[in-house]
């Protein structure tokens, strides 16, 4: 088997939805026979609307059921603002699929940024942080969290979570979460997952459609650069999956896997 990341190509987002779901539903079932919970770490920026378009397409009864009550979700960063804002990852992801779910689901579990420390970044972080040793245990016994899924998008200029590309913070090596004040694209005030946590997530899998980000892919899959989402690649190996359109990838030399569980 490859140790390389596995690219998966689809023609458009309607064929690759469904992929995404099996890939999905594969960890979570994996992550309730580790621990009866599914801990999964979501993205903002495009990545929701997909998921969503995944996630809210009727079950098939093949075993292919979402099963939100057993879901606990972590964003893999946040925007230092309100909870209700523009430019919040979980109003996003609010908007984009929670607030879809059919009434009779029960909600998952969603772990949020506490809005009372939006003014201290560090605080905001190292709260977050709390958030996570409660659910994935102590400090202490736990070196690194570990998420059964990360669910990631990519900038175009390679940047994932909020790890930006020759950012100081790529080379924090205890934080679980760390805050960033000067995040070139806005809104600069953040917080996001460190690389550590990234890498060290059971698995990973990246969305990335549109020819906006054919650029960015070439070089990540083909010069790297120490892009973020490249040493996300080199970190992660076989572990991680990034489901792509044809447009995203057009001219893109590496080598495309035929997409199966
Ligand atoms: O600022 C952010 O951007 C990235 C990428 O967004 P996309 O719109 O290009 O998919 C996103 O993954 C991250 O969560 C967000 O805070």
């Amino acid at each position: 088997m490859s140790k390389q990341a596995n690219l998966y190509s689809f023609a458009d987002v309607a064929t690759l939805a469904p992929a995404l779901r099996a890939y999905v539903i594969q960890c979570q079932e994996a992550g309730l026979a580790r621990h009866g919970v599914f801990k999964v770490g979501v993205s903002g920026g495009s990545l929701p609307k997909t998921l969503a378009q995944a996630l809210l397409a009727p079950s098939t009864d093949n075993g292919d059921a979402v099963k939100w009550d057993r879901w606990e979700i972590f964003f893999a960063d946040e925007r230092a603002v309100p909870l209700d804002h523009a430019d919040s990852n979980y109003a996003l992801l609010k908007a984009e699929l929670l607030d879809k779910l059919p009434a009779d689901v029960q909600q998952p579990v969603v772990h949020t940024i506490d809005p009372q420390y939006l003014g201290d970044t560090q605080e905001l972080a190292d709260q977050y942080e709390q958030s996570l040793v409660r659910s994935f245990a102590s400090r202490d016994s736990v070196k690194l969290p570990i998420f059964d899924l990360l669910l990631l998008g990519c900038g175009p200029d390679g940047h994932t979570c909020s790890l930006f590309p020759g950012h100081e913070l790529l080379r924090e090596t205890s934080a679980w979460i760390a805050p960033i004040e000067d995040s070139p694209k806005p809104p600069p005030r953040r917080i996001t997952l460190t690389l550590p946590v990234v890498t060290h997530s059971v698995r990973i899998a990246f969305v990335a459609t549109g020819a906006g980000k054919k650029g960015i892919m070439k070089e990540i899959f083909e010069d790297s650069k120490g892009l973020p989402c490249a040493l996300v690649n080199e970190g992660t190996g076989e572990r991680c999956s990034w489901f792509v359109d044809n447009a995203a990838v057009e001219g893109v030399s590496y080598p495309r896997r035929p997409f199966s569980l």
